[in-house]
């Protein structure tokens, strides 16, 4: 397959371990779905050695024959697989704390046990005929010699891939590419990033490890994931498209929908301003955007909406200006009268702080309506004097939108 980055959607796995996040049977099955309709090439589906209920809900996943790949996470134990093998899942990630404070302070074990388990644990789930792939939770901040040995002890043992958690969130951008350049270099099997987000830097240490060479990265819808969360799927595969021109297989149109629906399996509320899928993140306000972006839609435009699904907004408020307002009163058949504009921009600019919010369509037409009746009785002197608020804003005629 000619794709550049494979990504792996761990929102039904680290996704379900936000706090309080927890979904039905039929909300996985359902979300597995349309993670595949979205074009996600590899679904972290659950943790079979959760129980009973994990399992089947896992065996029915993989009952739907989906056209990706099922990976169920598993720590380092025999039970943990005899759950992966009971759950019918044809891939595991097998988990193991890479830092010297996770092995001490979780299993006890040093770094030469740490490697030990590795060597066991990858071999009985390859002759168990498992895709293996080695997790390193917590390996920014292992030691980088551990992990060049983890890397090689896990290939040796039959391991495809090795993915390097940033577990804490301590990653940057420049750290990232520096971790994963290093290991890229002494590795020869293919490795996976996995960001959180507590800094805010998933998405972009997403980014910088796939430029520093790791093939494969852990995404979640939303970000949804353990405190802070992961790198948004949303997020990369969009920034993805945009910067690199790279191509992750994720059809971009359906990730609105896709994201709209995670979250009310996840009850949770969706951020205006979360980018690509957030309710305002395609809708402007301030009065020179407006008038440049009427012009040229590139003025104020990084990312396309029509490549994620979604239509550029203009609304009414405290920053908007005359060609704005023009073009709003406009699309209701009115011409916004060029000695009434300034008052009109002050008017709304007054309503919109008072009442902290945008200004409709038909609330614009009745403030203007309004005005211009007092403008021919007579009550305005002309711009600058209705309402007493002063404006230097000139009219400027609405220009195409292109
Ligand atoms: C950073 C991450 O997101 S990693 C993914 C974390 N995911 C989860 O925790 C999934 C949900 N967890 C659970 O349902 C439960 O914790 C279970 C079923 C995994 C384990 O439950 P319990 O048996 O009650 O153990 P508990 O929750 O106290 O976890 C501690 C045990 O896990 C072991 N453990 C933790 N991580 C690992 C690992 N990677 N490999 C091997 N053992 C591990 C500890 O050594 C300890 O073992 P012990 O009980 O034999 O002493
Ligand atoms: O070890 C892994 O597979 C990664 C687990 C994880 O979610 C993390 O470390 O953040």
């Amino acid at each position: 397959m000619s794709r550049d980055v494979f990504l792996n959607d761990t929102t039904l796995r680290d996704g379900e371990q936000a706090p309080g996040v927890a979904f039905t049977t039929a909300e996985k099955l359902e979300l597995a779905e349309s993670l595949v309709a979205a074009g996600v090439p590899e679904i972290e589906i659950g943790t079979p050695i959760m129980g009973a209920d994990e399992i089947d809900t896992i065996r029915a996943a993989v009952a739907r024959r989906l056209p990706v790949r099922l990976m169920a996470w598993c720590r380092m134990k025999a039970r943990d697989l005899d759950a992966a093998i009971e759950s019918g899942v044809g891939a595991v990630n097998l988990s193991l704390p890479a830092s010297d404070i996770q092995l001490a302070a979780k299993l006890g074990l040093d770094q030469a046990g740490a490697l030990q388990v590795i060597e066991d644990m990858v071999r009985r789930a390859a002759a168990a005929g498992f895709f293996v792939a080695v997790g390193c939770e917590d390996a920014s901040r292992a030691d980088g010699d551990h992990l060049a040995r983890v890397i090689e002890t896990a290939a040796r043992a039959g391991a495809s891939r090795v993915r390097l958690a940033d577990t804490v969130g301590i990653l940057d951008p420049f750290s990232t590419f520096e971790l994963v350049a290093q290991l890229m270099a002494k590795s020869e099997i293919d490795l996976e990033f996995h960001a959180h987000n507590d800094l805010g830097l998933a998405a972009a240490n997403t980014l910088a490890a796939i430029r520093a060479g790791a093939r494969h990265a852990s995404v979640t819808v939303l970000g949804l994931g353990e405190r802070a969360g992961n790198a948004a799927l949303e997020e990369v595969a969009a920034a993805m498209a945009v910067i690199d021109g790279a191509d992750t297989g994720i059809e971009l149109t359906a990730l609105p929908d896709l994201a709209a629906q995670v979250a009310c399996a996840a009850r949770r509320q969706t951020a205006t301003i979360k980018p690509v899928v957030g309710a305002d993140v395609f809708t402007h306000e301030s009065g020179t955007h407006v008038a440049g972006l009427l012009n040229d839609s590139r003025a104020y435009q990084g990312l396309d909406p029509a490549l994620v699904g979604r239509c550029r907004r203009i609304v009414i408020g405290k920053h908007s200006g005359a060609t704005a307002i023009a073009r709003v009163l406009s699309e209701s058949g009115r011409d916004l009268d060029p000695d009434l504009a300034a008052a009109m921009v002050a008017r709304v600019r007054r309503k919109a702080a008072e009442t902290k919010s945008t200004i409709t369509a038909a609330q614009l037409v009745e403030i203007y309506d309004g005005m211009c009746s007092e403008a021919r009785l007579g009550d305005v002197a002309g711009p600058g004097q209705l309402g007493d608020e002063h404006s230097d804003t000139t009219v400027a005629r609405p220009g195409r939108m292109r």
